[in-house]
């Protein structure tokens, strides 16, 4: 069994800035499981553009107030505690928080430990080496 808790991971490897985010990583490939699971702050009064090419994402909002667009003209929902979205075919999605939004995301197959968004807004896919 593996029991870990938030403050062993902050300040450490597994603690990974983006511009617009501080992800988390609770669980990642080397841990086994078939995904990976990010607790996740995205800073109040960003927006997002992102499109996991390589990735099934799903994520659950904790706190804080915002909205998803589906891309490229698709609709838009509220976000707030409570709220799930599943990015189920790997849809381009803009993230727009109003407030700080705290979210517990979950990637398959998972990410292996520091990646960032590229150019796309996608993770790159995961090698075997890095599995
Ligand atoms: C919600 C979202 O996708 N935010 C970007 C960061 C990413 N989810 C991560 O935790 O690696």
């Amino acid at each position: 069994m593996i029991v870990k808790n938030l403050n062993e991971i902050i300040g450490t490897e597994r603690d990974v800035h983006g511009e617009t985010w501080n992800s988390r990583r609770l669980l990642l490939a080397g841990e086994n499981m078939g995904f990976s699971m990010h607790d996740t702050l995205i800073h109040a009064g960003t927006e997002t553009t992102m499109c996991y090419e390589n990735h099934l994402e799903a994520v659950y909002t904790i706190e804080g107030e915002g909205e998803i667009q589906v891309l490229p003209d698709g609709p838009t929902y509220p976000i707030g505690p409570g709220t799930l979205y599943a990015l189920n075919e790997n849809d381009r999605h803009c993230l727009r928080a109003k407030t700080q939004l705290r979210m517990v995301c979950v990637f398959n197959p998972p990410v292996t430990g520091r990646e960032v968004h590229n150019a796309n807004g996608a993770y790159p896919a995961a090698t075997v080496a890095e599995t």
